[in-house]
């Protein structure tokens, strides 16, 4: 086995994308030491049962204390609080990173609470599922996927050298842009799919007369794939809808608007419209197949390989 990249690793939050960075972790080899931190006593237990760490604590301060490289691995709105808990004891010359699916807004909540000698490089790895806790985790959640980084500028290069190496020993490959761009990227790649799936789910179930009958009976189409996403974690998408704000609205007015022109041509019985615009997104999904992102069936997301380009000769 090489050689770890980090001696101590704590990991603080040990849910679906935590236990799953621990469980690559060990499988590689890419820590010495695995400190889990989490709030509740009984996931903390649990964590201990997985197998997921060498030293477990609910203290962040405690977690810590002898890290090299920490990563918060939280709701994004927890992110302050957990900067401020632990920014005094980390050691001098730590990595200090995050998984959060926004950035701009983690940054402004973390980077004032670090001292100066901790180099702050955030990261995203575009990959999950619909499950949470330390239970959805699995080493193989990360191959083959995109890890976004997003250092603030000025960050120290081989702070961000060592996130990058890091995640490409857990699979994935990885790009550096600012925040701002990553936020608006994903508010219309992953932010905005997520709004929809959990609005059409809601309207369903308000259609009261038919949710107990034909929703679920005839559920095998589009909609069963959207009842999929709806089913995320309600704190995760919560914060991540309150964090990432102005690029969401953005991405909704511009939604609304392409809806409304959708509208009009079914109301005018404009067929050429929505024919052209069908054939359009048609050509968009067979591209991405054959670019080797995403496979024919539905992939729910945990395919290995779907959701990224296939390395050359794949
Ligand atoms: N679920 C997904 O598919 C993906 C999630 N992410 C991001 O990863 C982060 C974690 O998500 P998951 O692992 O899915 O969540 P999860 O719900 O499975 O785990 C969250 C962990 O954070 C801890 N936690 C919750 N609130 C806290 C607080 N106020 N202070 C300290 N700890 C707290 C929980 O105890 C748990 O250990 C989120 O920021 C999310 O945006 C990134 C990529 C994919
Ligand atoms: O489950 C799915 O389809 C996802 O889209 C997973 C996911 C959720 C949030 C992220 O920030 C990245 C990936």
């Amino acid at each position: 086995m090489p050689e770890p990249l980090v001696d101590t690793l704590a990991l603080i939050g040990i849910g679906l994308i935590g236990s799953s960075i621990a469980r690559v972790v060990k499988r590689e080899g890419l820590a010495r030491h695995i400190v889990v931190q989490t709030r509740r006593p009984e996931t903390l237990a649990r964590a201990e049962e997985l197998g997921l760490g060498d030293r477990y604590t609910t203290d962040p301060t405690e977690a810590v204390r002898d890290a090299d490289l920490v990563i918060a691995c939280i709701p994004v709105g927890a992110s302050e609080q957990v900067a401020r808990a632990v920014g005094p004891a980390l050691k001098p010359g730590a990595v200090v990173s995050d998984v959060g699916s926004t950035k701009a807004s983690v940054i402004a909540q973390v980077a004032p609470h670090l001292p100066d000698s901790i180099h702050f490089v955030p990261a995203h790895p575009i990959a999950g599922t619909e499950h949470s806790g330390p239970d959805a985790g699995f080493a193989d959640l990360f191959r083959n996927r995109w890890c976004i980084v997003t250092p603030p500028p000025g960050t120290d290069t081989a702070a961000i050298d060592l996130v990058r190496r890091f995640w490409e020993a857990c699979g994935a490959d990885t790009e550096v842009m600012t925040p701002e761009h990553h936020d608006m990227v994903l508010a219309i790649t992953s932010h905005v799919p997520h709004l929809i799936a959990y609005n059409i789910v809601g309207t369903a179930a308000h259609l009261e007369q038919v949710t107990e009958s034909e929703v679920m009976k005839y559920s095998a189409g589009g909609f069963r794939d959207f009842t999929r996403i709806a089913a995320s974690d309600p704190t995760m998408w919560r914060d991540v809808f309150l964090h990432n704000r102005e690029a969401v609205l953005e991405m909704l007015a511009r939604f609304s608007e392409d809806l409304s022109a959708l509208q009009r041509a079914i109301r005018f019985g404009d067929g050429d419209a929505l024919f052209d615009l069908f054939t359009k997104t048609r050509a968009i999904r067979r591209g991405i197949i054959e670019a080797g992102q995403e496979t024919e069936a539905p992939d729910f997301g945990r395919t290995p390989g779907a959701g990224k380009p296939a390395e050359p000769g794949e």
